[in-house]
């Protein structure tokens, strides 16, 4: 059995908006939604833990979860103070026949599917799989005063993303073994190679941007303009094909 849990238990300060900024509408739509419509869609997802503030939990059920029928979320629990609080949350609420995770911040609305496929093979066949693209800057250590320490050899640099998915008792294991050893970590990949793990990174996608200040929103809009051109000009085709 494959779960996805998605992260949406963030308050969105750097957005800096009333609203956590999972609830924003982009042309319509949350990006909650958009980010749960690839999960609900993919087929080797059997199903949802939906991580929120617990403040958001009623209000994710009734905006969110009912009103676009999201018949894989099975469970909406609460979040925690820190991301690696809220995904550890997240997986103690898996059913418990469950053999693979997929973690996936919930502000990451333009996943692809076959990425989140690759991610579950990758991970069945390696333990720990994620998402990553090269980076495409030159990127620079710097000094408390900002002046360049060194210059990072950019082949070797991966900007990672989510999904990050794993065999469920390895990174069920890695958060508990980093409970007890207060270790933190701002993604799930940095938990268990600390557990001693070796995770596969398999090639992602630059649209799968996590919203987190003003300009994302601006890019999220274009981003999702050209998936929808996209996949009506893919309709249109398959309709002329027929
Ligand atoms: N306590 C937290 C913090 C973050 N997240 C989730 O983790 C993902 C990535 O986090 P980030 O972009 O940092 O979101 P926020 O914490 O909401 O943003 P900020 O740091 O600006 O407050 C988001 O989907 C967010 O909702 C979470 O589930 N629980
Ligand atoms: C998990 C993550 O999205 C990978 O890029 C990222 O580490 C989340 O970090 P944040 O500090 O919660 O923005």
């Amino acid at each position: 059995m494959v779960s996805a849990v998605i992260v949406a238990g963030g308050k969105g300060e750097r957005m800096g908006y009333d609203i956590p900024k999972q609830y924003i509408n982009i042309k319509g739509r949350e990006i909650l939604a958009i980010t749960l419509d690839a999960f609900e869609s993919c087929e080797s997802i059997d199903e949802i833990i939906l991580v929120v503030p617990e403040s958001y939990i009623d209000f994710c059920l009734k905006n969110i979860v009912e009103k676009y029928c999201f018949k894989k979320v099975k469970k909406v629990v609460k979040g925690g103070l820190s991301r690696q609080e809220s995904v550890y949350n997240g997986l103690l609420n898996c059913n418990p026949h469950c053999e693979v995770v997929v973690i996936h911040d919930g502000v990451r609305p333009f996943i692809q599917e076959n990425i989140i496929q690759k991610s579950i093979e990758g991970a069945k066949k390696f333990g720990a799989c994620a998402v990553g693209v090269y980076v495409k800057d030159t990127i620079k250590v710097v000094d408390d005063e900002k002046f360049i320490v060194s210059t990072l050899k950019r082949d070797e640099l991966i900007s990672i993303q989510t999904p990050q998915t794993f065999k469920y008792d390895l990174i069920l294991k890695s958060h508990e073994y980093a409970k007890q050893n207060n270790i933190t970590a701002t993604d799930d990949c940095a938990l268990s190679e600390g557990y001693g793990c070796k995770v596969k990174i398999i090639e992602g996608d630059y649209f799968n941007i996590k919203i987190t200040t003003r300009e994302d929103i601006i890019i999220a809009r274009a981003i999702y303009d050209s998936l929808l051109k996209n996949f009506k000009e893919e309709q249109n085709e398959n309709w002329s094909r027929l």
